[in-house]
């Protein structure tokens, strides 16, 4: 297609629809049934689809698809895809969701039109509550590796992931909502939530791979502290330890991510393999260790004490209600 002509002359050749990408355009184009082989202009996609330019716009450049408690949202003039964690009531992270994020952001790696990630939240107040909890509370055997193995395969693939990350946290962000947060290259928090590793408060212990992300972004003396106590920051005092890189109001967390991803200019290649340099010693610790990880998992779940104390957790979060 050549800019600034219309195949069907129209006498609008000084007009034509401005997308970055021709090609992109002509594809999205084809799906809506425009003949392929003629340039378009504005007048045109008016015309023939009857409506507003802006709608026209909006679905030529963006694709959504609904699966498994995941939206993925692709914005092909930005390359950007958005994942959406919609589970309710709070994105918990079960058995079956980690397998589809697994599965979603294989999806997307392979994907040759996307660039960089969005990782967020369609539900309010919560960007993802952590583990399901009802996964290690009287569990049966086989789940609880399934479940186990599931999160560590979705963590590496999440962790090492190639293409630029970024959170749009857009509520409580509590243990492993901290360790998806965390994995991302860059984190963008709403004001008044809350992000931390809280393990310890349920009784639990957060394995090493959470805890060398958390002392790589805190340092040893503060992570002492925070996970020994479980504690659990203000996106204020998130911002302060370095645990998110900016905070602002909720409505501006997305178009806040979005603007950092249009500054992150940097060639591909080097970005990515930089990255990997920064970050396989992690991944790849885990990926040697993944069944011995299992086993420890398994067997602190397995005592009476920590059972004692899940439930009493559980209980309590039922209990707010009354
Ligand atoms: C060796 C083990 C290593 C483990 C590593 C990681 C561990 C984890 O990730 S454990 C999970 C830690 N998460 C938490 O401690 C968060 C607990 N939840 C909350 O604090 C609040 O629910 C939250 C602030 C997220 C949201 O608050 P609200 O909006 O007020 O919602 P409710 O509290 O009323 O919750 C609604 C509903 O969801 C249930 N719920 C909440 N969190 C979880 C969870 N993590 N797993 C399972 N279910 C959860 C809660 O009980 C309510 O259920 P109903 O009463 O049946 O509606």
């Amino acid at each position: 297609m050549r800019a600034g002509t219309c195949a069907w002359n129209c006498g609008r050749g000084g007009s034509p629809l401005r997308y970055a990408n021709a090609e992109r355009s002509m594809a999205a184009l084809r799906t809506l049934r425009f003949p392929s082989c003629l340039a378009f202009c504005r007048k045109h996609v008016n015309s023939i689809t009857g409506r507003s330019f802006a709608k026209c716009q909006a679905r030529f450049l963006s694709s959504v698809t609904e699966r498994d408690g995941l939206q993925v949202s692709h914005n092909s003039n930005t390359g950007v895809v958005t994942l959406s964690m919609n589970k309710p009531p709070v994105n918990s992270l079960n058995l079956e969701f980690l397998q589809s994020m697994h599965k979603t952001l294989g999806e997307i790696q392979d994907d040759q039109d996307c660039r960089a990630v969005i990782l967020t939240s369609g539900l309010t107040n919560i960007f993802c509550a952590g583990l399901d909890i009802t996964e290690m509370y009287q569990p049966d055997d086989k789940r609880l590796r399934e479940f186990w193995t599931s999160l560590q395969d979705m963590w590496i693939r999440l962790y090492s992931f190639p293409k630029t990350t970024m959170a749009a946290i857009t509520g409580h962000s509590p243990a492993g909502g901290a360790l998806l947060a965390m994995s991302c290259d860059y984190r963008v928090m709403a004001e008044n939530f809350t992000i931390g590793l809280n393990e310890t408060k349920l009784g639990i212990v957060a394995p090493t791979w959470f805890i060398d992300l958390y002392v790589g972004i805190l340092g040893q003396r503060l992570s002492e502290l925070a996970l020994q106590t479980g504690k659990l920051f203000t996106s204020e005092e998130a911002l302060k330890v370095g645990l998110v890189d900016q905070v602002v109001p909720l409505n501006d967390v997305i178009p806040t991510v979005e603007k950092e991803l249009s500054e992150w200019k940097i060639p591909a290649l080097a970005r990515g393999m930089t990255k990997d340099v920064l970050r396989r010693i992690y991944w790849r610790k885990l990926q040697e260790t993944q069944d011995v990880d299992t086993e420890s998992f398994v067997f602190l779940i397995k005592q009476e004490k920590v059972q004692q104390t899940l439930g009493l957790y559980l209980q309590s979060l039922k209990n707010k209600k009354k």
